[in-house]
C-alpha cells in the first residue's frame, strides 16, 4: 500500500532515532510524507493527486516505464524542480530544515571543475564554516570508507568517470545528510566502476541507515540495492506497487542467483510488464 495510511514498522536495527529528535518512535514513522503531488508540463499532466510514504532508513529505487517521470519525482521531493501542487514533508519538516545530499547522473558537470577532488568533497562542509581541520577529518574519514585508491589532490579532468562519480558521492554523504538522492547514479559507468560503487553505497548504508531513494532504469541493479522497489505507472503517473526486498545484507554476487532475489525480481518484471502493456 502506498497512500497515507502506510505504517511503517521494519525499520532495520541499525537505523538510529533521528538525531535531535529525542523520539525513538520517528523510526516507525515515514520519513518522507508526499501528498497530493501534481505536475503538470505544457499541457501534459505528469502527476495527479500523486502520495506516497517512504520510509526511514531504507533503500527504496524508483523503477518504472521509460518517461514515467522517475527522475522527476526526486527532482521534486528534493527541491530542484517546483510542483505545481501538493506538499512534501520530511517526518513533519520542510526540506529547507533538513540535510540532504544528492548524486547526479552527469557527474562530468556536478563537480567543480577548478577545485582538486578533496575541495570539492569538502564544499557543502566550508559553506557552513566548517574550519579546514575539520573538513580534512570528514574528507580522510570519507576517504576510508569509500576505500578511495587514487590521489583526492587531483581535480576532476584528472581524474575517470567512476572515480568522478564517486567524489560526488562522497560530497554528498560529507554533511552526514538525513536522505541521499541517487539520480541513475550508475547509468553513465563502466560494468565495473557500477559494481565497486554499488557495493561502497550498500556498505554506507549498512553503516549509517541513510534513508536512500535511487532512481533506476537497471531491473538488477534496482532489486540489487533495495529493501523496497517502487514501481511506477505509465503517466499520468501513480505507484503501480511497492515490492519488498527481503534478500539479506550485505548482498553479493551469490544474492543475484538466490531463489528469494530471482523471484522478487521476476515479480518487478511482471508488474513492470503489466504497466508497460497498460
Ligand atoms: N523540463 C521539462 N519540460 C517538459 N517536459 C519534461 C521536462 N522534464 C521532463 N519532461 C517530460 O516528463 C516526462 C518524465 O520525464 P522524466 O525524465 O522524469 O522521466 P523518467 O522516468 O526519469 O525517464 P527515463 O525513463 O527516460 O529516464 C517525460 O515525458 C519528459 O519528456
Amino acid at each position: 500500500m502506498a497512500t497515507a495510511e502506510r505504517i511503517i514498522d521494519t525499520a532495520p536495527e541499525w537505523v538510529q532515532t533521528p538525531k535531535g529528535s529525542g523520539d525513538p518512535a520517528a523510526k516507525h514513522r515515514p520519513h518522507i510524507t508526499i501528498r497530493g503531488l501534481k505536475k503538470t508540463f505544457k499541457t501534459r499532466t505528469l502527476y495527479e493527486n500523486f502520495s506516497l510514504d517512504l520510509p526511514r532508513g531504507k533503500i527504496t529505487t524508483v523503477f518504472g516505464p521509460n518517461g514515467c517521470g522517475k527522475s522527476t519525482l526526486i527532482n521534486m521531493v528534493s527541491g530542484l524542480l517546483p510542483f505545481d501542487q501538493g506538499e512534501v514533508l520530511f517526518d513533519g519538516k520542510a526540506l529547507k530544515d533538513i540535510t540532504f545530499g544528492y548524486v547526479f547522473q552527469n557527474y562530468r558537470e556536478a563537480l567543480f571543475p577548478w577545485m582538486r577532488a578533496r575541495d570539492n568533497i569538502a564544499y557543502p562542509l566550508r559553506i557552513r564554516g566548517m574550519s579546514k581541520a575539520e573538513c580534512d577529518a570528514r574528507v580522510d574519514e570519507l576517504a576510508a570508507s569509500f576505500e578511495i585508491g587514487f590521489d583526492l589532490n587531483l581535480k576532476p579532468f584528472n581524474l575517470s568517470g567512476g572515480q568522478q562519480q564517486l567524489v560526488s558521492i562522497m560530497r554528498a554523504l560529507a554533511p552526514e545528510p538525513e536522505v541521499l538522492f541517487l539520480d541513475e547514479p550508475f547509468s553513465a559507468l563502466d560494468y565495473e566502476m557500477t559494481l565497486f560503487i554499488r557495493d561502497r553505497l550498500q556498505a554506507i548504508f549498512m553503516e549509517t541507515g541513510i534513508t536512500m531513494i535511487v532512481v533506476s532504469h537497471d531491473l538488477e541493479e534496482a532489486v540489487f540495492l533495495a529493501d523496497e522497489v517502487l514501481l511506477l505507472s505509465k503517466p499520468p503517473t501513480q505507484v503501480a506497487e511497492i515490492i519488498e526486498v527481503n534478500s539479506p545484507r550485505p548482498r553479493n554476487d551469490q544474492t543475484l542467483s538466490s531463489d528469494e532475489f530471482v523471484a522478487t525480481k521476476a515479480h518487478c518484471l511482471q508488474v513492470f510488464q503489466r504497466e508497460v502493456r497498460r
